[in-house]
């Protein structure tokens, strides 16, 4: 699939030959799956390529930028299918993610693909993400956390930032007009221990798909009464 190939040459993906047939599998699996129930709505393989390949690969240059560690752990927060966690491990050998999702089906269907396309250091947990917030095996144990068409970014936050180790970074992807949910959230990234260090703004590859990336960075340990309870985080968002 020469589309593939030029996203692939774009986001100078490394070991292309081997990436391309893993996410040719993936994308495979993914559409057969999706006849059963529903895990997207994109099923043209050309568009999945752009929405789904070429955004999760927007994510590896502020991974590269922001890495101190040369094996980062990262967890992909509501990850679905496996986007953006998965098809950054495929193009990003050396990165270690947890892909988390709190709905089952979800979760059974990652497990599946990984063991389908036999890739090591992806780990799967079925859980909601401020539960986790609150384990001492995950609490400010990483060094990235991403999430993609999840929740608002001032109650995002409050899933993300308790999971980030000091000096760990949240990569949120969001459309272009991402404006308004900055300023509604800026009051919770403080409180919670973050900065937004950028946003950048661009458009997909070979397409006019255009995005924004936030990257808020942890400086500080997030105070232990939070994550509070799903409950209050939705309906009293920070
Ligand atoms: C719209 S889907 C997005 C899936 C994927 N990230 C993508 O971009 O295609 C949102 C997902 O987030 C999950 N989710 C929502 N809130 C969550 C939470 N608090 N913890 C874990 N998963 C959550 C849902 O189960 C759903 O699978």
């Amino acid at each position: 699939m020469e589309l593939l190939d030029r996203v692939l040459e774009f986001y100078k993906v490394k070991n292309t030959l081997v990436v391309k047939q893993l996410f040719l599998k993936y994308m495979n699996l993914v559409l057969e799956k999706n006849k059963l129930f529903n895990l997207t709505a994109i099923v043209d393989k050309e568009e999945f390529v752009i929405k789904h390949f070429a955004d999760s690969l927007s994510l590896l240059r502020f991974i590269e930028e922001e890495c101190s560690n040369k094996n980062p752990v990262a967890i992909d927060i509501g990850s679905g299918f496996g986007v953006p966690g998965l098809v950054v491990k495929i193009a990003m050998p050396s990165i270690n993610v947890w892909l988390n999702d709190s709905n089952k089906k979800k979760c059974s269907f990652m497990i599946e693909a990984i063991e389908s396309l036999g890739i090591s250091g992806v780990n799967v947990v079925c859980e909601r993400a401020e539960v986790l917030g609150k384990k001492e095996d995950f609490r400010e144990k990483f060094d990235f956390v991403f999430a993609r068409a999840v929740d608002k970014l001032n109650i995002l936050c409050e899933y993300a930032l308790p999971l980030l180790k000091i000096g760990g970074v949240f990569l949120a992807q969001k459309g272009y007009e991402c404006e308004d949910e900055i300023n509604l959230a800026s009051c919770a990234i403080e409180l919670l221990g973050g900065k937004i260090t950028q946003i950048e703004k661009f458009v997909l590859p070979f397409s006019d798909e255009k995005r924004s990336v936030i990257v808020i960075k942890k400086l500080r340990q997030t105070p232990p009464n939070f994550p509070r309870n799903t409950n209050k985080i939705v309906k009293r968002p920070l």
